[in-house]
């Protein structure tokens, strides 16, 4: 909804409005609202807080200078945000008392039209000279042109006492006042209409009764049934009008603006203008050329389109003429039709080339947007909803700017040029059709309004039956897996029957609206069938009066296109109001900027040893405001060092991984690389210098090279070089097509244990300085596990490198290990170490191993029996117990999580041996 008009001030009593004020002549906002905010009324909403906090932080500048160090904990500003320091009320422009005064306006218009078509001739003069209730309608006249400046004057009165009393609910004075223009406006509706019924009715009367009745010009009578119709409605919108300016307290929206005077939203954060008309039509501004010369081509067919029936009347008349008439005139009409045809081609062709163009561009455009936003923008946002944007709503814009701008234009030159038409050849005929337009015209405007909000309820529940199957398609292993397809159907029709329940709704209003409107349509039709066949056959009688049957054929055929003009129109209404919501959600996510702090000057440094450091780092995920994720973390890298990350799930370690990525920045504490903030380094060139590999690593739908070439340009020799190490280029040299092997949607044509090599050589070609990796072990086979493990150790020789580990053989060759705990640091140390200090860690491994899991951090079972695995995972020695253990009692197949004192004082009494292989842990774990 395009809102522009504000009403209420919002100012500070607090801070000095003049404060407020001066900022807002400095943006130059308009006038209108500076006054709005000099008022400094009653309907202040100021939030003191955030102004006591906003002067706070005002000080602080000033006292502090300027300076040109950059305090990165500070984003606010950067990050477009900074506090609302006043609000007000924004109404919408179609509302209610402006539709009312519209209507009013365009009534006294064409019924003044209507009386001075009578000009030029004894009528007119008559009118004013001899009025006479019966013979003139000078009286409308001059009640249409002083209604309007009586209607103005109360429904804006009206609607102002209105808004006052939404904040005033109790003052009777207001109530009073609001009361007495109410009734003004009713009363003077209802003395017009009873004026123009009573005037009406003589004139009927006398008109069908009184032989001696003088007859008006035929514009007249249109007049009087013009009159009569729109005071009705007049009538019946004023007693409906303090229902329709109530409305105005749902409409109206709450603003927030910031001390520059900028929109906000409640956080302080900038809000964009997200859509209006001139910017939804502004997206086709490169298409310009295209659209101007489509409009050319499409004015000559609409002539073509208005000028024919014209010609079919001549040729009616023609026909009764001569044959060499009818030939002329039938060459002269096929030669018009061709000029049609060639240009409706051309019209066709350019508005939905350019239309083809615009969602061609948008789309490019609004992928580029989403695909910037920050990872926590996709926390909450669905990708099925995100890709619904991107393909219906960017083609409902398609359509309104271009090809339903074009129908606009067309119908409107269609109605507006047949109309002149109809007035030319005979105007009392078009008075007869013009008086049953509004009563249509109003009818199509409530049906529109109820179309789109059925449509809008329609759409949503479309996208949520979308994003249900996109989610049910792309997991399509697990539904099959858990024999979820019956409930996948289930949800999915659930989602299609309430789309189908609203569109049930929606057939019947559109059934109901072109049933009336038809129902309308035939009766104008009749109407003028009736009238003209009279004036035909007093043409017959006497060929000085009246109109020819070819005059009729072509007032018929005008008719129909304008009311097929109207009903067309009126449908195009409801898709400009989709375009309207599909714009709203377009521009949003365009202007959404993603929420990463950016330096001013990002730093490349020259080389990138690798030495990381947290200090006291505090993260809580945006998505999950409530839960503090990592409470305070502390602890260092050097460099080439492997520091291997451990504890319970959900402790926090894959959080820890994703801030190094600069997935997300921390809320408090800082994570520094070489001694630098990590958010002072330039974004890409850092994540260029670093690689992660996955736990279940995601591929792309392309060809093994394309995704091990993902990072960065290589040649075929750094692919396969890459693959080597990674353990990869046998089994893709097996494949018939090797390197060029299409790898399917996510990688699904392969094996986990292929899908986790092509990733870490994927992660290799980037020759990556700072290597971080999810080990995997649950899900890969014994030889798959092995080769997997074999190329992690090659990557990891000579870099830093940062593992969630899941194997005692990976933390035992760790420097460090870094144990995490409900996000804090439990423990820190060597893997001897801590099994020396009989902490979390200890109680970890024993967990683990008392639970037949080979992992320190357990994700999901094992599948994979003691006895199967292989090198990689366990030493022989601890499968070897471990299966023991198995015969014991305790099934590896349904590992047991015990309680953790119970395994470190009772079970593990010399049963731990497994570290056999490392005698000194075996002591350590007894
Ligand atoms: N994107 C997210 N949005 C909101 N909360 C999240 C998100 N990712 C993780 N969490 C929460 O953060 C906490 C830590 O999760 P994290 O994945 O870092 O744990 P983890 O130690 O890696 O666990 P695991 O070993 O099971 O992978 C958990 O409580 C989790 O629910």
């Amino acid at each position: 909804m395009t809102l522009s008009r504000q009403v209420l001030g919002g100012s500070n009593r607090d801070l000095s409005s003049n404060f407020l004020i001066s900022k807002l002549k400095e943006k130059k906002v308009p006038e209108a609202i500076m006054s709005r905010v000099d008022e400094s009324n009653s309907y202040d909403r100021v939030d003191r807080a955030h102004l006591n906090g906003h002067r706070n932080s005002l000080k602080e500048t000033e006292e502090g200078g300027r300076t040109e160090n950059i305090d990165i904990n500070r984003t606010d500003s950067e990050n477009g945000r900074s506090r609302p320091v006043g609000s007000r009320y924004w109404y919408p422009t179609v509302r209610f008392s402006l539709l009312f005064a519209f209507g009013v306006f365009v009534d006294a218009a064409v019924a003044i039209i209507l009386w001075l078509t009578g000009g030029n001739s004894v009528f007119f003069i008559h009118n004013i000279t001899k009025f006479n209730i019966l013979h003139s309608v000078f009286d409308l006249a001059v009640i249409s042109f002083c209604k309007v400046p009586l209607y103005f004057l109360l429904i804006n009165c009206a609607e102002k006492i209105t808004i006052l009393r939404f904040s005033h609910p109790h003052n009777n004075a207001l109530k009073s006042r609001g009361s007495l223009c109410t009734a003004s406006i009713v009363l003077v509706s209802l003395c017009v209409f009873v004026y123009c019924t009573v005037k009406g009715s003589f004139i009927l009367d006398h008109y069908v009764n009184d032989d001696d009745f003088i007859a008006m010009h035929p514009t007249y009578y249109a007049c009087v049934i013009w009159c009569f119709v729109t005071s009705l409605l007049v009538f019946l919108l004023s007693a409906a009008s303090p229902v329709g300016l109530r409305r105005l307290e749902k409409q109206r929206v709450l603003k927030y603006y910031n001390q520059q005077g900028q929109e906000v939203d409640e956080n302080g954060k900038i809000k964009p203008d997200n859509a209006n008309l001139f910017r939804l039509i502004g997206l086709a501004k490169p298409e310009s050329g295209l659209l101007t010369a489509g409009m050319i081509s499409m004015l000559v067919s609409s002539a073509v389109q208005v000028i024919a029936p014209l010609y079919f009347g001549k040729v009616v008349d023609a026909a009764l003429e001569s044959m060499a008439s009818l030939n002329r005139t039938v060459l002269t009409l096929l030669g018009i039709y061709m000029a049609g045809a060639v240009s409706s081609l051309f019209r066709a062709y350019l508005f939905t080339l350019a239309g083809q163009r615009l969602v061609a561009r948008l789309r490019t455009r609004l992928f580029s947007s989403v695909v910037e936003q920050e990872v926590a923008f996709f926390d909450v946002n669905r990708t099925g909803e995100l890709c619904n944007r991107l393909s219906s709503d960017t083609a409902v814009l398609q359509n309104a700017i271009t090809v339903n701008v074009s129908m606009l234009f067309r119908y409107l030159l269609q109605i507006l040029g047949s109309l002149a038409l109809m007035f030319y050849l005979n105007a009392a005929l078009t008075g007869v059709l013009l008086a049953i337009v509004p009563v249509v015209s109003l009818g199509a405007t409530q049906y529109g309004k109820f179309v789109r909000k059925m449509r809008k309820q329609f759409q949503d529940r479309l996208a949520e039956a979308g994003t249900q199957a996109e989610e049910a398609l792309s997991s399509v292993r697990t539904v099959k897996s858990f024999t979820g397809e019956e409930k996948a159907i289930e949800v999915y029709g659930n989602f299609v029957q309430e789309s189908y329940k609203v569109g049930k709704k929606l057939a019947l209003a559109q059934g109901t609206f072109e049933g009336l409107f038809s129902l309308l349509a035939y009766g104008a039709i009749a109407a003028v069938l009736w009238y003209g066949g009279k004036l035909v056959y007093d043409n017959a009688q006497n060929p000085s009066d009246g109109i020819t049957a070819g005059l009729l054929t072509s007032f018929l055929l005008y008719t129909l296109q304008v009311a097929m003009g109207f009903a067309l129109l009126s449908s195009l209404y409801g898709d400009f109001m989709q375009a309207v919501g599909a714009s709203v959600r377009i521009f949003t996510l365009l202007d959404r900027k993603p929420d990463v702090f950016v330096p001013p000057n990002p730093l490349t440094l020259g080389t990138l040893s690798g030495e990381i450091e947290f200090k006291d780092v505090r993260f809580t995920y945006p998505s999950r405001p409530e839960s503090e994720v990592l409470k305070g973390v502390t602890f260092e890298v050097e460099k080439g060092q492997m520091v291997a990350l451990v504890g319970p799930s959900g402790g926090g370690k894959s959080t820890i991984v994703s801030l190094i990525e600069r997935f997300y920045d921390p809320n408090e504490g800082s994570i520094r690389m070489d001694g630098c903030d990590l958010k002072l380094l330039d974004l890409a060139w850092f994540r260029q210098k670093v690689a992660a590999v996955s736990q279940e690593p995601t591929l792309f739908a392309c060809s093994i090279r394309d995704n091990i070439a993902y990072g960065r340009e290589a040649t075929d020799e750094e692919v396969e070089d890459a693959a080597r190490q990674a353990n990869a280029h046998d089994f893709i040299c097996g494949f018939e097509d090797g390197y060029k092997t299409l790898v399917g949607e996510r990688g699904v044509r392969l094996s986990g244990g292929q899908k986790q090599r092509v990733a870490i050589a994927r992660a290799l070609i980037m020759n990556p300085t700072l290597l971080l990796l999810d080990e995997a072990t649950s899900a890969l086979d014994a030889e798959s596990e092995h080769l997997v493990q074999e190329a992690i150790d090659r990557a990891m020789r000579g870099r830093t490198v940062i593992v969630i580990a899941h194997r005692l053989s990976t933390v035992r060759n760790a420097n460090k290990v870094v144990v995490i705990d409900k996000g804090q640091i439990a423990e820190m140390g060597t893997h001897s170490e801590l099994l020396a200090r009989h902490g979390v860690y200890k109680r970890l491994v024993l967990r683990q191993l008392t639970a037949g899991n080979q992992g320190l951090v357990s994700h999901a079972p094992s599948t994979t029996s003691p006895t199967e695995t292989g090198h990689g995972s366990l030493e022989k020695g601890e499968a070897t117990k471990i299966n023991e253990k198995s015969k014991n009692g305790r099934s590896s197949e349904t590992p047991r999580l015990v309680d953790v004192e119970d395994s470190d004082n009772s079970d593990n009494d010399g049963e731990y041996d497994f570290y056999g292989a490392d005698s000194e842990e075996v002591k350590l774990l007894n």
